[in-house]
């Protein structure tokens, strides 16, 4: 993200962040250069990241795109190579043993024999301030489960007790690795009612996903990683002006191609047979450029989705930088 994006959104968020928590403005997490290799793979690859208190991030991107790697420097789980990881203001250690941090990771497996309401309970007491067990299963929808043994649940109801442990802490920063992961439609609509509820009284959240409905519909700002570099920061509506902001589809009727791309707005330009599909950011402006070129035949004027909006932004091809540049575009 640019400087003057990261503060203008930084601003509005630490305002909302200081009304709704009544804690100071400053940044719950700051990482600055942050590499990890693995070998020859660089899981993380020059991270810069901020995050205001009281903002819910999504970390988005594909499979291997770097999302676990950055949550696990972001945790302390792994040292960066290179960068410095903050969180509020001190080291990602500080942050853990003074209880601000709360995690839902992936493999997390839930210690055997006991039930959910002991494990809860449990995690609760190494914490300086958590929040009543009951009240932690509450959030989590799972009160009705406090007596039954953690092995003995279904994959959704696992997920459901992995955000308990995560939230009963009162947590200032959650960080939640693929929540959503192996969770049913009902479930997942389920899983982010609970998490919506908890946003509200005011913590810090960042989740990892691969769904970008999910992302757009519960977070205030979608980062997207690639690479393991993000090529993309802001909301979901900045995402999609970002990588264009609708397709205008129209059929040929014969005419040649030549001169699409050279269209007011036209940021791609697609032929499949007859049909030109033109990425535009101002369509407007295209569609009266090609009314004056009589090409107007069977003309489709559609708000780039999220889905194109991604794929634009991390496909090899996508142009290096373009996507972090576009909150000085908005
Ligand atoms: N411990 C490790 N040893 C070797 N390579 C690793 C290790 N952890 C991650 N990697 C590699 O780093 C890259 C990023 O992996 P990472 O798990 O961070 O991606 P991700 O975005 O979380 O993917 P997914 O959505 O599949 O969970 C991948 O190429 C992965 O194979």
């Amino acid at each position: 993200m640019t400087k003057t994006g990261t503060r203008a959104m930084a601003d509005t968020r630490n305002t909302a962040a200081e009304t709704r928590a009544g804690e100071p403005a400053d940044q719950a997490v700051s990482i600055a250069g942050a590499v990890k290799a693995f070998g020859a793979v660089r899981a993380v690859d020059g991270v810069d990241l901020e995050i205001a208190r009281g903002e819910t991030v999504a970390l988005l991107g594909r499979n291997g795109a770097g999302k676990s790697s950055t949550i696990s420097l972001l945790l302390g789980l792994n040292e960066p190579d290179e960068g410095v990881v903050r969180l509020f203001g001190g080291t990602t250690e500080e942050a853990v043993r003074a209880g601000r941090v709360g995690a839902m990771l992936q493999d997390s497996r839930p210690v055997p024999r006991v039930t959910v309401g002991e494990l809860v309970g449990f995690v609760a007491g190494t914490y300086p301030a958590p929040m009543p067990v009951a009240e932690a299963l509450e959030l989590a929808g799972i009160a009705e489960l406090a007596g039954r043994r953690v092995d003995r649940l279904s994959g959704g109801q696992t997920q459901r007790v992995r955000f308990a442990v995560a939230l009963v802490g009162n947590p200032a920063l959650v960080v939640l690795d693929e929540p959503t992961a192996a969770l049913d439609v009902e479930a997942r609509y389920a899983f982010w009612d609970s998490m919506r509820a908890f946003t509200r009284r005011g913590h810090t959240v960042l989740f990892s996903t691969h769904y970008l409905e999910e992302a757009d519909a519960n977070a205030d700002r979608i980062v997207v990683i690639d690479h393991g570099r993000i090529v993309a920061d802001g909301t979901g509506e900045q995402l999609k002006r970002a990588a264009g902001g609708s397709l205008v589809a129209f059929d040929l009727a014969g005419a040649a191609p030549d001169g699409l791309a050279d269209l007011p707005g036209v940021v791609s330009v697609e032929v499949r047979g007859d049909r030109a599909r033109l990425r535009t950011d101002d369509s407007d402006a295209t569609v009266i450029a090609l009314a004056e070129r009589g090409a107007i035949h069977a003309l489709e004027v559609a708000p780039a989705s999220l889905d194109d909006a991604f794929l634009a932004l991390t496909s090899s091809d996508a142009p290096t930088g373009t996507a972090r540049t576009f909150l000085e575009t908005v």
